[in-house]
């Protein structure tokens, strides 16, 4: 069982979802001003502790912090109000921007006393005083439409101010669900998620806006939010979750084949170094059994890089492409427990891609395999297949295969019609990369480097994705949760090396040998 926190970090819900889940515990007999107080009550501690640390590194020593508040017309700006009177009273100078003329009642209530308690007020941008960081309580996830001026002006003016902002619930601006900029929004420094993750968070586009983004938990009943969002649910991968999902540890008895038989199909003459990075990926999940299907001129440089594999060399074209798949005496392609194909194939191995999909193995389609679809057209098949069809394209390769719902505006709708459509579990490539499977379920991974945009890193992927698939399917571990391990693992290879290398210092040889890294700690 997981443990409460562990299982809220996980959830991540649109603004209509965190609305009905909100109305349960009111309906409850939760009064409206009493969470805002506790709300509001945990944000400022919060803000408290941020300011401290950076206190402390700091040389300079600020006696009574200045904070510039500012307040929307919602509860949003209800909660930065409470914040406002909080902090106050903890002893920083506090001064509130309030621009609107109309505010919800409790707004409007906390309003009245902040200024009664001599707290200054202003609603013109030109008047603001000084300040040490601003507290953004402008909109929260009842944004509804496009802000424009003066509203939108003012928050391009505090964007350049440079003063650390920390954004109540979301930065103000972004579209709770898609994370688009309506107009315009405050580019955070902290966003303080309050009490579940809201989708547009881990959106690639908002991103550049949400700064360090942390959740702040007011105990929400699960019940609620399982009475609200049922099974279809949008989830984080955390740490703990993809830990468990290993194929660690191992039974004391247990033998290679037991322990996964992977087929690779990839590479080219052309694209020889794609075959070796798919093959190291697939060396670091510790799959049983390695066997890969090359053509036949890559074989030895293939065998000199993995003396541990199976290396099959194919008849290839006279280009080095593949001209044909030709396994070793009595192997059927049965005979493997997952096959993963694509990376360096070239588009000649299309004879090859159906081959596999005819199969009954578990697959993982990547690259060249994922363009060979799309020219195809057999993303409807996919559905006859026996086995588990996972495509794991980058966001052109998606455009590719399904043209008509490719929309970066919102990736998260995207990757779950895709999924829907073909039948496949659809690992959708960026910055937060999104998993969805046929059932409508999502899964998000919420941490990632820009030091993983790079050449090859997709091939470890496909490698890494394959073994933990040859494995799991022994083990009988949920596809889903397979794929969504791999995709963590990846990234979290990628963030170690990163910090240790710098995001220029990643290439992908250099991320496949991260990878046991980041789990050796943990067992
Ligand atoms: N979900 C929960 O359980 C809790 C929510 N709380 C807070 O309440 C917030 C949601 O409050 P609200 O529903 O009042 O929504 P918001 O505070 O996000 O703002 C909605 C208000 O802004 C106006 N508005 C929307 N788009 C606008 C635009 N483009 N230009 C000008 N005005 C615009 C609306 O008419 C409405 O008055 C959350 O984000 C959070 O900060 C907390 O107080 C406590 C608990
Ligand atoms: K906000």
């Amino acid at each position: 069982m997981l443990k409460r926190k562990e299982h809220i970090s996980q959830i991540i819900v649109t603004a209509a979802q965190m609305r009905d889940i909100e109305a349960r515990i009111f309906a409850a007999g939760m009064p409206v001003s009493a969470l805002m107080e506790k709300v509001a009550g945990l944000i400022t501690r919060r803000i408290q502790d941020i300011f401290a640390q950076a206190s402390q590194q700091s040389t300079v020593t600020l006696l009574s912090p200045q904070a510039g508040i500012l307040v929307g017309p919602g509860h949003n700006g209800g909660d930065a109000l409470v914040v406002a009177r909080e902090l106050h009273f903890s002893g920083y100078k506090v001064w509130i921007y309030s621009p609107f003329d109309k505010l919800k009642e409790l707004t409007s209530q906390h309003l009245q006393y902040a200024q009664s308690l001599g707290i200054p007020c202003y609603q013109d941008i030109e008047q603001l005083p000084n300040c040490d960081f601003l507290v953004d309580g402008l909109f929260g996830f009842g944004l509804e439409r496009t802000i424009t001026d003066p509203i939108a002006a003012a928050i391009n003016q505090f964007n350049l101010w440079n003063k650390p902002i920390i954004s109540i619930d979301l930065p103000s601006g972004l579209h709770t669900d898609t994370g688009e900029v309506l107009g315009t929004a405050i580019r955070a420094t902290y966003t303080l998620c309050l009490g579940l993750w809201k989708q547009g968070l881990l959106q690639d586009q908002a991103l550049d806006y949400v700064g360090k983004a942390e959740l702040i938990d007011f105990d929400i009943p699960l019940a609620d939010v399982q009475a609200v969002l049922g099974n279809a649910a949008i989830k984080r991968i955390t740490s703990a979750t993809a830990l468990s999902t290993l194929p660690l540890p191992r039974p004391p008895v247990t033998h290679k084949y037991k322990e996964g038989h992977l087929l690779l199909i990839c590479g080219s003459r052309r694209y020889a170094g794609g075959a070796i990075l798919t093959a190291l990926g697939a060396r670091g999940s510790g799959v049983g059994m390695l066997s890969i299907a090359v053509p036949e001129s890559l074989k030895h440089l293939l065998v000199s890089h993995l003396p541990e594999a199976l290396v099959i060399g194919c008849p290839e074209t006279e280009t080095g492409a593949f001209a044909q798949l030709q396994l070793p005496e009595r192997t059927e392609l049965s005979s493997f427990s997952a096959i993963a194909i694509g990376p360096g194939l070239t588009k000649d191995a299309t004879s090859i891609v159906q081959e596999v999909l005819a199969s009954d193995r578990p697959l993982v389609v990547d690259a060249d395999g994922l363009n060979i679809l799309a020219q195809l057209g057999t993303i409807p098949t996919l559905q006859k297949r026996q086995a588990a069809t996972i495509l794991t394209p980058h966001t052109g390769e998606f455009a590719r295969l399904f043209p008509d719902i490719a929309d970066a505006k919102d990736r998260v709708k995207a990757v779950r019609e895709a999924a829907a459509r073909s039948g496949a579990v659809v690992l959708l490539k960026g910055a937060r990369t999104a998993i969805a499977n046929p059932q409508g379920a999502v899964w998000i991974n919420p941490e990632s480097t820009p030091a993983l945009a790079r050449g090859g890193s997709g091939d470890v992927l496909t490698g890494l994705l394959g073994g933990l698939l040859a494995q799991g399917v022994n083990k009988e571990i949920p596809v889903e949760d397979i794929v969504a391990t791999a995709a963590w693992w990846h990234a979290q290879a990628g963030i170690l090396a990163a910090s240790e290398r710098t995001e220029l210092g990643v290439d992908a040889f250099t991320l496949s040998q991260y990878l046991l890294r980041v789990i050796a700690g943990q067992w």
